[in-house]
């Protein structure tokens, strides 16, 4: 349907003409999503096209229509090696979203690439190839073939591509030794603890060795401590792979701990999109000042965002730290020296924080410190809008 806007993202380009033959370079995005609909329901197909609904609610349009649209003109990029975070309360088209990016579920309207290639218009055996080695989904319910060893399950996903036993299973044990699982691969789902399985689950899909991994929910199911060591176990796996990640939640603090940028779903609608630094100091709106409410903002915000300029003198004493320290570590070193400190970079005093501005961080009085790049700026909520066009990286 509609032709993608001119790179709303202020990040890497739309692919929107780009052959489907085209080799994926470093910058291009891997995932670019325009003005996606998702609409179940009869008729659904005139719900995106009828400019008297698309500027309705989303409980307005199923009064109107009786369709539900779970995803409403949504845009953006997946950039290469990130972990973008989908997230939002239940029901706000969280996983209808996920699947479209590979028509689990058939989106409404919209355009879809990956790597450039139109996924719209892959045929039966294109996508079933997209869904097993190109972006393989791991699931909240692992789907753990019961009677079958944990190595076997590893092992699953490569069967099906054909792979052979022998190397099915050498690459398999591999995967045993990465996610953690080494000398049980000979038990059986049901003897491994619920973490356990996830760790398979997890196996499973690495072993395809896919471009992207997309997880919806994986962890919710698991109890606290567990969720934390899976948690750091995905960003392990990431930074010694750099695979990008697509990660679907409804914690918040999962997704702050995870995510290089995240989307912040409500209504089918992205209402906001950035760096967890981004979505924490400069809310778009009261929804999703709400939402982070609660976060520890010294945690979150980096003293780039908190420092003021360098008065006369300044620049040249004080502890220095690097611009993506975080306004926590800021405070340790404020209260050790009992000076401010420099944020410095390449060399260079960009500006310092002092226990004025650590406080303001603190106390959520900072609003828009960040003026002069686009971080206080109201969003685009369709775009992926990122402060400097930077796409943080882990
Ligand atoms: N097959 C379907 N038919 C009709 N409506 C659906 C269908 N699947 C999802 N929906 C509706 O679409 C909306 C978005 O659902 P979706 O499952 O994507 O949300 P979610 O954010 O992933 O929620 P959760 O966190 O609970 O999984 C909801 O209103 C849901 O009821």
């Amino acid at each position: 349907m509609t032709a993608a806007p001119a790179n709303p993202s202020g990040a890497p380009s739309a692919p929107d003409s780009t052959p489907d033959t085209a080799t994926p370079q470093a910058g291009d995005p891997v995932f670019s999503v325009r003005n996606l609909w998702k609409v179940f329901g009869p008729k659904a197909g005139r719900v995106p096209g009828d400019t008297s609904l698309t500027g309705l609610s989303a409980a307005e349009v199923r009064e109107r229509t009786g369709c539900t649209a779970a995803v409403r003109d949504v845009s953006f990029d997946v950039a290469r090696g990130e972990v973008f975070v989908v997230m939002g309360l239940s029901g706000s088209g969280k996983s209808t979203l996920v699947r479209c990016l590979t028509r689990l579920i058939e989106p409404t309207a919209g355009a879809l690439h990956i790597d450039g290639e139109d996924v719209l218009a892959m045929d039966r055996a294109r996508l079933r190839q997209l869904r097993r080695t190109r972006a393989a989904m791991v699931f909240q319910h692992f789907g753990l073939l019961p009677h079958r060893t944990v190595l076997d399950n590893i092992a699953y996903g490569l069967e099906i591509q054909g792979v052979g036993r022998a190397e099915r299973r050498a690459r398999a044990a591999g995967m045993i030794e990465k996610v953690g699982l080494a000398g049980l691969g000979e038990r059986r789902p049901g003897q491994l603890s619920g973490g356990q399985q996830q760790r398979v689950g997890l196996a499973r899909a690495l072993a395809v060795d896919p471009e992207v991994l997309l997880f919806d929910e994986p962890f919710s199911a698991l109890d606290p401590l567990i969720r934390r060591d899976m948690q750091e176990e995905v960003i392990r796996l990431h930074r010694e792979e750099g695979r990008t990640m697509v990660f679907i939640t409804h914690d918040l603090s999962e997704a702050l701990r995870i995510g290089d940028r995240i989307a912040l779903m409500r209504d089918g609608e992205i209402v906001q999109l950035g760096t967890p630094e981004e979505i924490v100091a400069a809310p778009a709106d009261d929804y999703v000042r709400d939402f982070v409410r609660d976060v520890p903002r010294e945690q979150v915000i980096s003293v780039r965002r908190a420092m003021r300029p360098a008065l006369a003198g300044e620049a040249d004493t004080g502890v220095a730290l690097a611009p993506g320290t975080v306004v926590a570590e800021a405070i340790e070193a404020v209260a050790r020296s009992g000076e401010h400190v420099r944020v410095v970079e390449d060399g260079r005093t960009l500006g310092v924080v002092d226990h004025a501005r650590l406080l303001a961080v603190v106390a959520g009085l900072d609003a828009d410190p960040g003026a002069g790049t686009d971080a206080g700026t109201a969003p685009d909520p369709g775009g992926s809008h990122t402060a400097g066009g930077e796409v943080a990286a882990v």
